[in-house]
């Protein structure tokens, strides 16, 4: 009878390569977007992402009732009209973001480690799928895969969600590489670094906002008292911001630096101050210019491309702000490829190309 386990890579007489030099796999990841912003494709990612036990808590039976009477009936339509509207000739722009990542991380790991690093990377719901880029990690053979969720903040929602797909993969598999998985970065001096550099680039050419605004994805409440660090995590991250911002030549004061959580997903009550209410009163108080960045994302997307830059500056210049600026993810940027790669060096040994 076949086993449910897939074995090892084994030599053809069946015996273990002692002469191989050995292979770390990074697997990069981050949310994953619908493979086409049809409505049938956003429903199909829509049911995956929201039937996620880890992404709304709510008791099952109730959950399921709502997401399939209401939910995939009404909401795949309209995201799939605001998918149109950032969709790109090369996809999804956080697919196609996190590919051009993979890219240069692949080329500076290679650089530093030659071929005993690889790197690739995977969605947490759509494709290119976990399991799929960890069969082709098992197929050739690596010994130890290193799983770096693209979220700087941990978030019960995002990384662990990440870590029960991985690992509901490896209960398939017979022999288990070494894991390493890492599950925040958002105190990482490297990638603070990098989000101040945009802030100064951004000064440089539009000049110094009345506030800036560091925008987070939202969560549920709930989940912080239930024992969630993402709350103290981007509170952590804005602090050490502000902390390079405040000490640079831009002339921010403390006040001038707000932390808000933006993309409410139903009824309930979610992280405050929100985004979109905080726009709307910041024009009340005589605040006519914005800059908005949100330090959740390390690639730009739906989230960004559409809610940040159309959405909430209709906000707020609807309410009598006049200038609003989008300050870009970090995406590919050199400094932030640097940043994710101190990340991830400590798991990856010492380089054999010294
Ligand atoms: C239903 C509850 C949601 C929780 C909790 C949640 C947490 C969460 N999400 C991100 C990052 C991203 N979310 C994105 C899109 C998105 N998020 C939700 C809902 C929750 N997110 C929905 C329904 C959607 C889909 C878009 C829509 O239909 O409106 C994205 C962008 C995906 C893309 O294709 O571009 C990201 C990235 C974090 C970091 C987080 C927890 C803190
Ligand atoms: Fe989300
Ligand atoms: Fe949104």
């Amino acid at each position: 009878m076949k086993s449910r386990f897939s074995a090892r890579q084994h030599n053809s007489d069946n015996t273990a390569d002692v002469n191989k030099s050995s292979t770390t796999a990074v697997l990069l990841t981050n949310l994953g977007s619908p493979d086409e912003p049809t409505t049938s494709a956003v429903r199909r990612y829509l049911r995956e992402f929201l039937s996620d036990t880890r992404v709304v808590e709510i008791p099952r039976l109730i959950w399921l009732l709502i997401l399939h009477g209401i939910i995939l009936r009404i909401r795949p339509a309209k995201s799939a009209k605001l998918y149109q509207t950032v969709w790109q000739d090369d996809g999804a722009p956080l697919i196609s973001i996190t590919a051009a990542q993979k890219e240069k991380m692949a080329t500076k790991i290679k650089s530093q480690y030659g071929d005993n690093v690889i790197v690739d990377f995977a969605m947490r719901y759509g494709n290119p799928s976990i399991t799929s880029v960890l069969q082709k990690f098992q197929q050739q053979g690596v010994d130890k895969i290193v799983v770096l969720p693209l979220y700087p903040q941990y978030a019960g929602p995002t990384t662990a969600s990440t870590f029960d797909a991985v690992s509901k993969e490896l209960q398939k598999w017979r022999y288990i590489p070494s894991i390493h998985f890492l599950n925040t970065y958002h105190n990482n001096s490297f990638y603070i670094q990098a989000l101040a550099e945009t802030v100064k680039e951004h000064v440089a050419s539009y000049g110094k906002p009345e506030r800036l605004v560091l925008s987070y994805h939202g969560m549920p409440e709930q989940f912080r008292k239930w024992g969630d660090p993402y709350y103290d995590f981007c509170q952590e991250t804005t602090l050490l911001l502000k902390g390079l911002l405040l000490e640079s030549d831009l002339g921010f004061t403390d006040d001038e630096i707000i932390m808000t959580f933006q993309s409410r997903f139903g009824k309930a009550e979610w992280l405050k101050p929100y985004t979109d209410e905080t726009l709307e009163n910041l024009p009340k108080q005589g605040i006519k210019h914005v800059a908005i960045m949100s330090p959740a994302f390390s690639a730009d997307c739906l989230e960004t491309l559409e809610e940040l830059i159309h959405e909430n500056s209709e906000v707020f210049l609807e309410a009598g702000g006049e200038t609003y600026h989008y300050i870009a993810a970090l995406n590919d940027r050199d400094d932030h490829i640097d940043a994710l790669f101190d990340v991830l060096a400590p798991t990856l040994g010492s380089s054999n190309l010294n």
